[in-house]
């Protein structure tokens, strides 16, 4: 008789991860490998931020007629050709010279071309808060840089949501969440997350379509600080999410392709009543 070891069926969360696209599995494979293993952690290198509010510099975009805008420092990606090399802190600068209310920076070495580094001296050169772009999937990663925000990726941390919001709030961020649909809304919101991106890059596939944002928008409660991520390349684009509700934007290739000063300002000089 031939002995078979019992079959073992596929975690959840493995069989959402085939999903993805190669390029995102791939993102996954190296942040793994670059997290320390739980036996070399410590609580020692905890990290204590005094953040600044996110809310407080919509606010002030708003009030001095711009369009809130988060800007991307993204010197590449795996759906863009070539590298941007400038200096990341004269990227941002420049950015906020444009009118940008705050900063993301990539912070993946092997996909994005960027680093923990790159964010520290960004957060040096600009007063705007900082968002940390990132892929984190557990506590010790939030320890490698000090942010104002760091993105949360609900598809990512489907369970572990509630107790990474937990961690990041302990030591002084505000968790940005990231939803793609209304399932991982619903998840976000009942973990208590008060600021949520809406992804229009779908991680499957790639594909942005802006019609995500206009799809779960509606289902976003009124206390929650909403901005759309993804695929706004315009100003046309830019009214598009501030009418289906955006509080914000945030806008990475279209920003850095070209005069990120120039591209800033025409895209937060789109203002145009909201519905
Ligand atoms: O931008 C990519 O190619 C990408 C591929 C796989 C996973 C994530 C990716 N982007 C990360 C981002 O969050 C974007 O940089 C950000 O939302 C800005 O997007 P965009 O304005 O479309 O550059």
């Amino acid at each position: 008789m031939v002995k078979r070891g019992k079959k073992r069926g596929k975690k959840r969360g493995e069989k959402r991860e085939e999903e993805l696209a190669p390029e995102v599995r791939s993102i996954l494979e190296s942040v793994r490998s670059r997290v320390p293993p739980a036996s070399r952690r410590t609580d020692s290198g905890r990290i204590a931020v005094d953040a600044r509010p996110v809310a407080d510099a919509f606010a002030a975009a708003a009030a001095d007629g711009r369009v809130p805008i988060v800007a991307e420092v993204k010197p590449t990606s795996p759906t863009t050709e070539g590298e941007r090399t400038d200096d990341p802190a004269e990227l941002a600068r420049a950015m906020v010279a444009g009118g940008a209310a705050a900063i993301s920076v990539l912070t993946e070495p092997d996909h994005f071309g960027g680093s923990p580094e790159s964010l520290a001296r960004v957060r040096e050169a600009v007063d705007v808060p900082v968002l940390r772009k990132d892929f984190l999937l557990s506590p010790a990663q939030l320890d490698a840089v000090e942010a104002d925000l760091v993105l949360l990726i609900a598809r990512f941390l489907e369970d572990d949501l509630p107790d990474m919001i937990e961690a990041a709030r302990d030591r002084g961020f505000q968790p940005l969440v990231e939803v793609h649909d209304v399932t991982e809304l619903e998840n976000a919101i009942a973990a208590d997350a008060e600021i949520v991106g809406v992804n229009n890059r779908d991680l499957a596939r790639l594909e942005v379509d802006l019609g995500t944002f206009e799809r779960v928008a509606p289902e976003v409660p009124d206390h929650v600080t909403l901005i759309a991520e993804s695929g706004v390349s315009t100003p046309a684009d830019v009214r598009r999410m501030r009418a289906a509700g955006a509080d914000a934007l945030l806008i990475g290739s279209a920003i850095m392709d070209g005069d990120p000063e120039e591209n800033t300002r025409r895209l937060a000089a789109a203002t145009e009543e909201r519905t």
